[in-house]
Parts: structure tokens; sequence; C-alpha cells
């Protein structure tokens, strides 16, 4: 960074985009599929704002930083500089393109700390902002990318990009055993997780496209599958989340795979929403021999049905679902389902992502998943509590 100009010292620089690095890591599960950034508005050597990327379909860092910078005392026409951990996005995805956000700041340098690793957009924001007559500087040092966000590299691997499939977060209640399925007698024999981690998973549910799960969880649960603010005004959706697009208005859309149509058309998941719930489109994904008169009703009850290609006479066919819930604009999807479906998509290797409640529930019925959380299998773990419930959040390699 050598070409830095007096006002700011290369070594200064370059260990802000450390620092800025090391905090966006603090949004990776939040974030993912994409990258942890980081940024910071900068008026001379003084530190205006830092910014992060924080929600996944949520503005991106530098969008964050000038908007926090705007908050500040520090005038507009004092800012000249931003660092930011990751080139500025130039195409319009969730949200618009960074460069003309950066554009239109009046900010004249900008830092760099590591190029967009897809060699789609690779460079291209950078020519956009030195197009625009602004100085771009990229640090040399070996990009913080691979400390802060091996997921969005392993996002952006050869395999995926050829044949591209959704974001996939697994996430399920256990008990101490790992069971995915309570004693009888406790929780009406379905609820494990606490109040906290229920009005965290609706949460998440507001931040993903769609929610995939199996027939054995309708026909046993009878879910609604919807997003709700459970009591507590807000927690749910973030409203500005929502004015952007995504996710969308009516929430995550709600796909059944189902390969014999057994889903009954009076379930809960085709009920009118109440107030305050987004209740997003039913799919029901069936083999092409479901029977057509099932289908018919399912279609009157409000579902669409889609078919899907088996892996044999029974099983649908994990791989070309996944690449089909792509095509129709999936991009980040929950995994809300039971154990059946859990172990294939855990062994077809199409989970990404894993969100684990452990409640204090002794006992269980059904097949544990405790073998799937081994050490070897993960990535970025990390333990936290939810009310009374233990929580792991990892990546899977
Ligand atoms: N603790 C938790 O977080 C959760 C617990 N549960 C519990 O899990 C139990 C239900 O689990 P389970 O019976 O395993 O049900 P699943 O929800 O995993 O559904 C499995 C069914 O989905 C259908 N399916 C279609 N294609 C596939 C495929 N490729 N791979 C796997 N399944 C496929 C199959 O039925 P078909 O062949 O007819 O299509 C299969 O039997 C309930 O007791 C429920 O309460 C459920 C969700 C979450
Ligand atoms: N049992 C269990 C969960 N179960 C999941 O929640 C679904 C019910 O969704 P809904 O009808 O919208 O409330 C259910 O079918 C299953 O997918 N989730 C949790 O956070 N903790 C729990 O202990
Ligand atoms: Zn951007």
């Amino acid at each position: 960074m050598n070409g830095i100009s007096q006002t700011l010292d290369p070594a200064i620089a370059r260990s802000l985009l450390r620092e800025l690095g090391e905090s966006a890591r603090a949004f990776r599960f939040e974030v993912a599929p994409n990258p942890c950034v980081g940024a910071a508005v900068l008026a001379g050597s003084k530190v205006v704002s830092r910014g992060f990327h924080r929600v996944w379909g949520g503005p991106h860092a530098e969008v964050d930083a000038l908007r926090l910078a705007a908050e500040s005392s520090v005038p507009q026409s004092e800012w000249d500089t931003m660092l930011v951990t990751l080139e500025p996005c130039s195409t319009t995805g969730k949200t618009p393109a960074c460069v003309d956000a950066i554009k239109r700041s009046g900010i004249r340098r900008v830092i760099v700390g590591a190029l967009d690793p897809d060699p789609r957009h690779r460079g291209r924001g950078l020519e956009i902002l030195e197009e625009a007559g602004i100085e771009v500087l990229v640090d040399p040092v070996p990009s913080p990318l691979q400390d802060v966000a091996p997921h969005f590299l392993h996002w952006n691997d050869n395999e995926r990009v050829r044949r591209p499939r959704p974001w996939t977060i697994a996430k399920w209640a256990q008990t101490l055993t790992g069971q995915l399925s309570p004693p009888e007698d406790i929780g009406g024999g379905r609820w494990i997780s606490g109040p906290t981690s229920v009005a965290e998973v609706h949460k998440l549910r507001g931040r993903v496209d769609a929610i995939v799960t199996g027939v054995g969880t309708v026909l046993h649960d009878d879910p609604r599958l919807t997003v709700r603010p459970m009591g507590a005004p807000g927690l749910a959706v973030d409203p500005s989340n929502l004015s952007k697009g995504s996710p969308p208005p009516q929430g995550p859309a709600r796909i059944v795979l189902d390969s014999w149509l057994r889903t009954s058309p009076t379930a809960r998941l085709f009920e009118e929403s109440q107030d305050g719930e987004l209740a997003g489109p039913v799919v029901i994904v069936a083999l092409p021999g479901a029977d057509p008169i099932r289908r018919r009703a399912l279609e009157a009850a409000g579902a669409t049905v889609h078919t899907s290609r088996g892996m044999d006479r029974f099983t649908l066919d994990l791989r070309d679902l996944w690449s089909w819930l792509w095509s129709q604009g999936y991009q980040r999807v929950l995994l809300e389902t039971g154990p059946t479906l859990l172990r294939n998509a855990l062994d077809a290797g199409f989970v990404d992502q894993l969100r684990i409640y452990t409640g204090n529930v002794r006992g269980g019925e059904g097949e544990s998943l405790a073998p799937w959380l081994t050490e070897a299998k993960l990535l970025e773990r990390l333990h936290r509590e939810s009310g009374q419930d233990a929580v792991l959040e990892a990546f899977l390699r």
C-alpha cells in the first residue's frame, strides 16, 4: 500500500483492515453464504464510522458505514477514504451495488483488503471506482478472507459455481441424548427447546427464501412453518429488510418433500395467516407417479405441486431437487425437518450450516444425529446459550 497519501499511514490502514475483518466475523452465521465484511469511513486519519454486513439480505458493510458516517458529527465534505475488507460489489443482488453508494458519497479513495474471489466479479468493482476517478488501493498482504470467511470460499468453489444450489441451514432441536422427538409427556410430545429459542427460529425463518421439510414432519406435527413475532413485536422480521425485497413479503416459501402426496388438504399449512404472521406459498414436491386425485385436492387447498425425479422408485432425488430450488430463486434455505430427511441431506453433502438447540430434556424418541456432530465435520464452531438451551452453530466442511 505504498501509494497511500501522507494523511494515512499504511501500517494504520492495514491494522484497521485487520480489526474490521475480525469484528465482521461476529456476523458469520447471520450473513452466510455472503462473506463477513467490515468497512470504515475516514476523514484524514480519523475513523468516522465502522460498518458491517450484519444480516443476510441486509445492507452491505460499505452502506452500513456510510449510514453511520451520516449520523456522525463529521460533515460529509470531510470524508475522504473508505477502507473495506472485500472489494465492493458492482452488481445489484439483494441490495443495490455498493460501488454506486461509494461514488455518490464523494469519497476519493478506497482501500480494499481482498479482491472478490468470484471470477465473474473479481476486479470489476475496482475498475468502476477507478473509472469514476476514485483512487483504489489493494492491500498486498494475504487477504484476511481465508481467516474470516472460509465458508465464502467454499461457496465460490468451481463445482458449486458450475452446479449451483441454495445455501442450506439445517436447524433442529434435540434432547440431551441427541433425539429429535421428546418423550410423549414433555412439550406435548413435540417441543424440546424453550421460548427464547423458538423466537430465534422465527427470526431465522424471516431471513431465508424457503423452508424445506419432509412429509413425516407434516404428518406428525401439522406445522405452520410461518414467520411469527411470538409475542415480541419486531423480533421476527426486520421490516427494513422486507422493504428491500428480502425475504419475500409473504414470508419464505414452505416446501414439503412428499413423494406420494400424503399431506392432507386440511393441514394447518393451508390455513389463513393470522395478523403478524408471514405465510409463504406452499409447494409440495412429489414423484411423477403420485395420485392425480390427491394432487388436485392439494392444489384446490392452495398448494403448488411440483413433480421431481426419484433417486429410485420411492425416494425423491435430492440432487435434482436442490438444483431446482436454486432455479426457483431460493438462495438461502432452512431445513426444518425430522431425522429421515435431515440424515439424507447431510449424507448427500447438501447441508452447509447447522443451528442445533439442545434442550434440558432427558430421553426421547427416534434416531440421534449426534454422530454428525463430531468435530471433524465442523468448521467455525460457536457454542452459546439461548434461555435454558445450549446452541451449537457451525459450518460443515
Ligand atoms: N426436533 C426437531 O427439530 C424436529 C423434530 N421433528 C420430529 O421428527 C419426526 C418426523 O421425522 P421423520 O419421520 O424422520 O420425517 P421427515 O420430516 O424427515 O420426513 C421424512 C419423509 O420425507 C419424505 N421424503 C421424500 N423425499 C425424501 C428424501 N430424499 N429423503 C428423505 N425423506 C424424503 C419421505 O416420505 P415419502 O416417501 O412418503 O415421501 C420420508 O419418509 C416427528 O416426530 C417430528 O416431531 C420434526 C422436525 C424438527
Ligand atoms: N420441536 C421443535 C421444533 N420443531 C420444528 O418446528 C415446527 C413447528 O413449526 P410451527 O408449526 O410453525 O410452530 C416443527 O414441525 C418442526 O419443524 N423447533 C424448535 O425450534 N424447537 C423444538 O423443540
Ligand atoms: Zn456490496
